[in-house]
């Protein structure tokens, strides 16, 4: 909602599945122990969405979550999906709950920063050399594409089954993430790549065109086009030359798990996914319901609680609890203190209890 700064807010957290509930509850406490210090308050109240929601009520995302969503100053949502669901009917899959979530509530853009700490460029799997200093924000398109895009199904065509989805963007969705991609170069290094595959896609090249046209408002922008097979491939090979890449939700759903290993791990890459602004964003990790990893307390809650730092930052009016945040996540990466991801021995609640204290 990007509410003004004021001394008590209210916010909804969506646990959801898998690690969701224990990264969830250490940043929770971070965020309590920042508001303590800087002397405002925040009630959090839990709601259900994904598996959790299926397993209590059979939905998803039922209504009573987005009621409570839309009286919210902001939203922290963990993640969804696990085993248990996955051979349900898709309108009973957890993932359908996320992206009905994403789409209710008009959250069309996702900004996934993808910032090689210094502490951790030892950390990614690619030379030092190649990853430090790299500072890329991923400004994906959430509510439309091949996730959203009608004809959809399985059917049977000439005596086989046959699945098909329809890649599809409208002028309008194409222009208004552009903007949001150039607004936020001009606040940084007024560099933009635009990822897509214009030269097979209509669809792409429709992008393309769109983004074209809307860079002419921006003409301090530096504008580039990539296609997104050669866009994988440089990311590995030479990261620094990014600094905004817009792309489709597809795309750049692909792309950000990509750039997390520039950073050193998935469990490290916060988001922001706005759009609407009469309604709360929801801040969320890029990462999944880690089910592999659930329940032993070894996830990394670094990617969640930096979330809450964009929150304070994008929705709360609170720079300087964004601000405490990150430095604390930056002393506590300066210390050594490491999850098994980041080749550590430390819990997911004792990451959390070690932010706490550095806030
Ligand atoms: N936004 C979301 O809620 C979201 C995002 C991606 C995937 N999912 C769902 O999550 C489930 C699992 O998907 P997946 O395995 O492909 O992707 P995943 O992101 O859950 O996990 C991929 C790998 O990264 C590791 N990992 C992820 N987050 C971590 C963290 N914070 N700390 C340490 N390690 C971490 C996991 O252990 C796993 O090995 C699926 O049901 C999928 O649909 C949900
Ligand atoms: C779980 C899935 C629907 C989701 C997506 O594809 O958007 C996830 O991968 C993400 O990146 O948030
Ligand atoms: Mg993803």
């Amino acid at each position: 909602m990007a509410v003004k700064k004021k001394d008590s807010y209210f916010v909804t957290t969506l646990p959801g599945d898998g690690i969701g509930p224990e990264i969830m509850s250490a940043t929770v406490k971070v965020c309590q122990a920042v508001a303590a210090k800087q002397g405002f308050k925040i009630e959090f109240k839990e709601a259900l969405i994904g598996g959790a929601a299926l397993d209590a009520c059979n939905d998803p995302f039922p209504d009573e979550t987005l009621k409570q969503m839309k009286s919210s100053d902001s939203v922290l949502l963990a993640a969804i999906g696990g085993p248990k669901w996955d051979a349900n009917p898709r309108d009973k899959r957890p993932e359908t709950g996320l992206l009905k979530m994403r789409k209710s509530l008009g959250l069309f853009a996702n900004l996934r920063p993808a910032t090689v700490l210094p502490q951790l460029a030892d950390a990614s799997t690619l030379k030092p050399e190649v990853v430090s200093g790299v500072d890329i924000m991923v400004v994906r398109e959430l509510t439309g594409d091949v996730y959203f895009g009608e004809p959809k199904g399985i059917t049977t065509k000439d005596g086989e089954r046959f699945g098909y989805n329809n890649m599809c963007y409208k002028e309008s969705e194409v222009k208004r993430i552009a903007k949001v991609a150039f607004d936020i170069a001009r606040k940084r290094g007024k560099r933009v790549c635009s990822v897509d595959k214009a030269n097979v896609l209509d669809v792409s090249q429709l992008w393309r065109d769109v983004v074209i046209e809307t860079h002419k408002d921006y003409p301090d922008v530096e504008l580039s086009h990539m296609y997104v097979d050669n866009a994988a491939m440089q990311l590995i090979r030479n990261p620094k030359q990014f600094d905004v890449m817009v792309t489709g939700n597809i795309f750049g759903d692909i792309l950000s798990d990509e750039a997390s290993m520039l950073v050193g791990s998935l469990g490290m890459l916060p988001s922001a996914s706005v759009g609407d602004p009469s309604g709360p964003g929801v801040f969320e990790p890029i990462h999944g319901s880690a089910p592999d990893i659930a329940g032993t307390d070894k996830a990394n809650p670094l990617a969640t609680i930096l979330s809450a730092a964009m929150m304070f930052r994008y929705d709360l009016d609170r720079p300087e609890a964004a601000q405490a945040i990150e430095d604390a996540v930056n002393k506590v990466l300066d210390d050594g203190v490491r999850t098994g991801d980041l080749g550590g021995k430390v819990g997911c609640k004792q990451m959390g209890e070690e932010v706490c204290k550095r806030i």
